[in-house]
């Protein structure tokens, strides 16, 4: 029987038990990967007081006046830094052209914090993963606060491969030179309490599925949440349990696996029309992504022998790129 809602999955035993309980953590994840696509997971270790500061500098940003945000205002579509403002993309037209009304959050995007050497962040293949970050100059304390979470969720993105390696049939360290100069997102989502009612099918975040290898995403319990389509085709509630993160597999992992595992639809719902501004919600969103270089060829567990596998070999720098240029997200 398929998995048709979000597990939670305590992953503190992969971290610190015998090899037996590194695999047990490693057969649920599998499960909650090839059935859903999602998982919420206990256990980690990204300490609640970053996650705090995170959440109030976040809100103090999006708390300035608009003229104040735009002076970090996304310099290109297909550059992926900076300020977005309120209904100014909507991620679910990619698959659904109709779907013209923009979504009701506003964001702020960074890429990596530490750059690798010249020569290689800088190189044409490069493009633009390593474009300058546009840092507000208020509130002060954003710069050292996100760039502190952003490489915790780099090291947690490379426990959960870890996990997936083992999941996926590999050896525990497969993936580690493919993600030591990865090209991942940190983005934070402000959705407003909404004042008025929105206009027919304009919701929070329209239906989509991300692109990379995996997202880390803390939300939170507000009205008008985080909805993923199940193999039954149901919409249902991502679960939000206080002190997890939800984590989800994105297109480029599903790809990887062969579609083994999937990268499934999700979207974020309004609140019911007069929920009031405690129906203001805040994501903090890391979206891993493998070195612009990796080779996103099928895994070999993931194909047998006789068969070919769906997709050709790309970079993950170039599948990106053109994900990014496509539906300029
Ligand atoms: O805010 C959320 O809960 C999810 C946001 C999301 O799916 C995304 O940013 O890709
Ligand atoms: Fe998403």
């Amino acid at each position: 029987m398929k998995l048709l809602n979000v597990p939670v999955i305590d992953i503190s035993s992969f971290r610190s038990g015998t090899a037996a309980q590194k695999k047990a953590v490693a057969m649920q994840v599998d499960q909650a990967c090839r059935d859903i696509g999602f998982l919420v997971i206990d256990g980690h270790d990204i300490s609640p007081e970053i996650i705090a500061d995170m959440r109030k500098v976040s809100r103090a940003f999006f708390d300035l006046p608009l003229e104040e945000k735009a002076r970090v205002a996304r310099p290109a579509p297909d550059v992926t830094r900076g300020y977005i403002g309120m209904e100014e993309e909507s991620v679910g037209r990619l698959r659904d052209p109709t779907a013209t009304a923009g979504d009701l959050n506003e964001s702020l995007m960074i890429g990596p914090v530490d750059l690798p050497p010249a020569a290689y962040a800088f190189s044409e293949a490069a493009g633009k993963h390593f474009a300058p970050n546009l840092w507000p100059a208020s509130p002060e304390a954003l710069r050292t606060v996100w760039s502190a979470y952003y490489r915790e969720m780099g090291k947690l993105a490379q426990t959960l491969m870890r996990i997936f390696a083992l999941a996926l049939g590999l050896d525990e360290f497969y993936f580690d030179d493919k993600i030591d100069k990865h090209i991942s997102r940190l983005r934070i989502r402000n959705y407003p309490a909404q004042a008025s009612v929105p206009v027919p099918g304009q919701i929070r975040a329209g239906a989509h599925s991300d692109y990379g290898s995996l997202t880390i995403l803390a939300a939170e319990d507000r009205p008008g949440g985080l909805q993923v389509c199940n193999a039954a085709n149901e919409w249902v509630d991502v679960p939000i349990v206080p002190g997890c993160y939800i984590i989800n597999i994105g297109d480029l992992m599903a790809r990887w696996t062969n579609n083994t595992w999937v990268s499934t639809l999700h979207r974020v719902v309004n609140p019911p029309a007069g929920a009031g501004e405690s129906s203001r919600r805040q994501s903090l969103v890391f979206f891993h992504n493998p070195n612009y270089d990796a080779e996103i060829t099928c895994l070999p567990t993931c194909v047998s022998k006789d068969e070919m596998p769906r997709y050709l070999p790309i970079t993950s720098g170039e599948y990106l790129r053109s994900a990014f240029v496509t539906t300029q997200n």
